[in-house]
């Protein structure tokens, strides 16, 4: 069992803070690490697998620096999110090629046991580019898994991976977990993270901004203000309406319907049929105006 710690990690590029002033610890089982695109994800994963130097605090694994430890690549494993460039190599080679670099005492049996738990000893013998997507990853966390390590890491294993080789993975990855590993695997999808992860951290703009189980998450996601278009048989009456209740801070009627400007998205999206079943209107559409995920994380940040 294996414990990651963070404490006050930061790393910068020049001007650009990747990583900043980020504490978080990251213990056995399945953690989610959620984020837009550029949030310092593949940065923080980098830094905990060993491979980047904190620019300032400290990461630890079970409270040993792992910048400059050769230890901390026995104990973590590493799926990076870019793909194979050895196409040419057979699946088994590649993961042997890695239990060779491990210095395995036998790293033949090593590769056999490891491509038996992904489910790829029939295709192993196959060159990597005449597998599908879905098969290149369970190639590759092989490969990262090879010499048994309490940690992995995998940077968005998800990423242009057909449903059906989604599933097989997050059942890979949560067996895993249950073993006892310590799994972090990073993504910009809420519902994917939601599926698999017990524990969410979420980071944006290189910040750690919100902890939590995924009812937490959830619950900041949806207890935020958003701005909804609304349109019905009579706009304005509707909007007459909708400026009585608590959780509607501003209506605009415009052309084309109404813009709502609503205290938390949960209760008003429960409440407003039947505020308009009660005056005799019909909604015709509810839908989001700022629902992108980038306008989720700012307003967790901005908190
Ligand atoms: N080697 C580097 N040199 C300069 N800037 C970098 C470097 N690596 C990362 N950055 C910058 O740091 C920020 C965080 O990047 P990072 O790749 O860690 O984010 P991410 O959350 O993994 O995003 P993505 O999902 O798009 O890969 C980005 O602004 C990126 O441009």
């Amino acid at each position: 069992m294996s414990t990651l710690v963070l404490d006050k990690a930061s790393r910068w590029f020049g001007n650009v803070v990747a990583v900043n002033d980020v504490s978080l610890t990251i213990g056995p089982g399945v953690t989610g690490l959620l984020g837009p695109n550029g949030a310092g994800k593949t940065t923080l994963m980098a830094m905990m697998a060993g491979f980047l130097a904190p620019s300032s605090g400290h990461v630890t694994l079970d409270g040993r620096p792992v910048w400059r430890n050769t230890d901390t690549y026995r104990h973590v494993g590493l799926v990076p999110e870019r793909e194979l460039s050895f196409g040419y190599l057979t699946g088994r080679q590649f993961v042997r090629a890695n239990a060779d670099l491990h210095g395995l005492a036998d790293p033949g049996a090593a590769t056999e046991r490891i491509l038996a738990v992904v489910d790829m000893v029939e295709p192993a013998g196959r060159r990597l580019d005449t597998y599908s997507k879905g098969m290149r990853q369970r190639v590759k966390i092989a490969a990262a898994l090879v010499h048994d390590p309490s940690v992995l890491l995998l940077d968005e294993p998800f990423n242009g991976v057909d449903p059906r080789q989604r599933m097989h993975l997050m059942d890979l990855l949560r067996r895993l977990g249950d073993e006892g590993r310590t799994v972090l695997f990073s993504s910009h999808i809420l519902e994917e993270v939601e599926r698999l992860a017990r524990h969410i951290e979420v980071v944006v703009s290189g910040r750690h901004a919100a902890s939590g189980d995924f009812g937490a998450i959830r619950r900041l996601m949806t207890d935020r203000p958003v701005q909804y278009a609304v349109r019905s048989s009579d706009d304005r009456a509707l909007a007459a309406v909708l400026i009585a209740q608590p959780s509607v801070q501003a209506v605009s009627l415009g052309s084309d319907g109404l813009d709502v400007q609503v205290a938390d998205l949960g209760s008003f999206a429960v409440g407003l049929p039947g505020w308009a079943r009660d005056h005799d209107l019909s909604v015709y559409e509810l839908s989001p105006s700022d629902e992108s995920l980038e306008s989720v994380f700012a307003y967790l940040v901005a908190r």
